[in-house]
């Protein structure tokens, strides 16, 4: 394992990332983090971090000096076995990365999400009703994570039964990228179930003929990926599908509750629901960080790495770094959001995104028509990952429009 022996001294800092005071409220140390130079040691973990913008955005996009093969967390797979199967897109390089990554753009691009925008519109009305029959609620169960799992498995062809497995199962891999700490603990008893449901829903027998899944295994019929990539492909949606939209609903309900001029905007302009996600994204960043591995010995911002090397990346950083963002810590329906990294960017740049965004769009129109003010009506509650900035509680009241 190669320690992160680099050819500059770098600068330092000792904060544990992970820790349960860093996970509650990151932004104190992300600024530090930026502070401190465009490439930081942790020393904590003996890793390199980049918080800034320009660093983050020139990591993601060379994929060719900082692999995802050796996984895009803290576990280096040139030394460590994986908790599991490693995915075919996420924790995979060109070549392998590029037929499942054809097969999921083509399943989850914008023309083939046409077919669902009815669908998804109508649920969205009637779950909004549905909760509007009260005027104070929790908008994290209500809405955040009700109406992803309403649509979502549908939309890959589950079956109904076992769907309350999906969270959970999430909620540990998305753990399961940081360190091997209380989080990650609290979630092994139950890995082995949640990984044989997960498994057992990626079988070609257990999905749907007109989903998301069935396409998949349609690709391998055609020769696209094999047979044996299918299931861990269908496995990526299940990973990956769920946790991600869910916290990034309750961001983005929090921010309005939170700014009502902004709400004021969406309600004047309901065709700014795609933005406000995005915007929403990129001051949340529901998923936080990822990892890269040095390739070879690579140079950052004028240092040289170590092959072998792992790379923190913190993309809810560079989201609010002020050397990119006017009033970063603004949420502004009146910005391009466009070039955030709250979905990655370049070829491993999330392939669900399109689906968060119809998600959002169907949620968002459905409440802007009904709801005149939206505000916090009690305490709200974190909930803590190692990778996603979450709500476990949202207690909101609303004025019927
Ligand atoms: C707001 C919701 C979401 C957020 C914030 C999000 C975020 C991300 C990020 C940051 C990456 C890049 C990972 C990297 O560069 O290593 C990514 C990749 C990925 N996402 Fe999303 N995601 C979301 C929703 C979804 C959905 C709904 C799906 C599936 C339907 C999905 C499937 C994937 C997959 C399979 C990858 C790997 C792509 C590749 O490596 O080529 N994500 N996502
Ligand atoms: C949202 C980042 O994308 C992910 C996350 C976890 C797993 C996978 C996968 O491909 O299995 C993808």
């Amino acid at each position: 394992m190669p320690t992160t022996a680099v050819s500059t001294p770098l600068p330092s800092l000792g904060t544990d990332p992970f820790s349960a005071e860093v996970l509650e409220n990151p932004l104190p140390f992300q600024e530090r983090l930026r502070e401190a130079g465009p490439i930081v040691h942790l020393s904590h973990y003996d890793i390199l971090a980049l918080a800034r913008y320009e660093s983050v955005h020139a990591t993601l996009t060379d994929w060719q000096s900082f692999q995802s093969g050796a996984g895009v967390g803290m576990s280096n797979f040139r030394y460590e076995e994986p908790w599991r199967a490693p995915s075919l897109l996420l924790e995979a390089d060109p070549p392998h990365h590029d037929a499942p990554r054809a097969v999921l753009s083509r399943i989850l691009g914008p023309r083939a999400l046409r077919r669902l925008r009815d669908a998804w519109f109508a649920d969205a009305e009637a779950l909004v009703d549905q909760v509007l029959a009260d005027t104070e609620f929790d908008a994290v169960t209500t809405l955040a994570e009700a109406f992803p799992l309403r649509v979502f498995p549908d939309a890959v062809g589950l079956p109904r039964e076992g769907r309350e497995n999906l969270l959970p199962y999430g909620d540990h891999a998305f753990n399961a990228f940081g360190p091997s700490n209380e989080l990650v603990a609290k979630g092994a008893p139950r890995v082995a179930e949640l990984s044989a449901w997960v498994e057992a829903q990626c079988a070609r027998e257990r999905l749907a003929t007109d989903g998301f899944g069935a396409r998949i295994w349609e690709a391998a019929d055609r020769g696209d990926i094999t047979e044996r990539q299918a299931p861990l492909i269908v496995r990526s949606l299940l990973t990956a599908g769920v946790d991600t939209t869910v916290h990034a609903l309750a961001a983005t309900l929090y921010a309005f509750a939170t700014n009502p001029e902004q709400w004021r905007r969406l309600r004047e302009r309901p065709e700014l629901a795609r933005v406000a996600f995005d915007e929403a994204v990129r001051w949340e960043s529901p998923v936080q960080v990822f990892f890269r591995t040095a390739t070879d010995d690579v140079e950052i911002a004028g240092t040289t790495v170590p092959s072998g090397t792992k790379i923190l990346m913190f993309l809810g950083a560079a989201n609010r770094d002020p050397r990119r963002w006017d009033a970063p810590d603004a949420f502004d329906l009146s910005r391009d959001p466009s070039a955030h990294v709250g979905f990655g960017m370049g070829l491993h740049q999330c392939v669900g995104q399109h689906v968060a965004r119809l998600e959002a769009e169907a949620l968002l129109t459905a409440l802007a028509r009904r709801v005149q003010h939206i505000e916090l009506a009690g305490p709200t509650r974190r909930h803590l990952n190692n990778t996603l900035r979450a709500w476990a509680s949202l207690p909101v009241r609303v004025h019927r429009a």
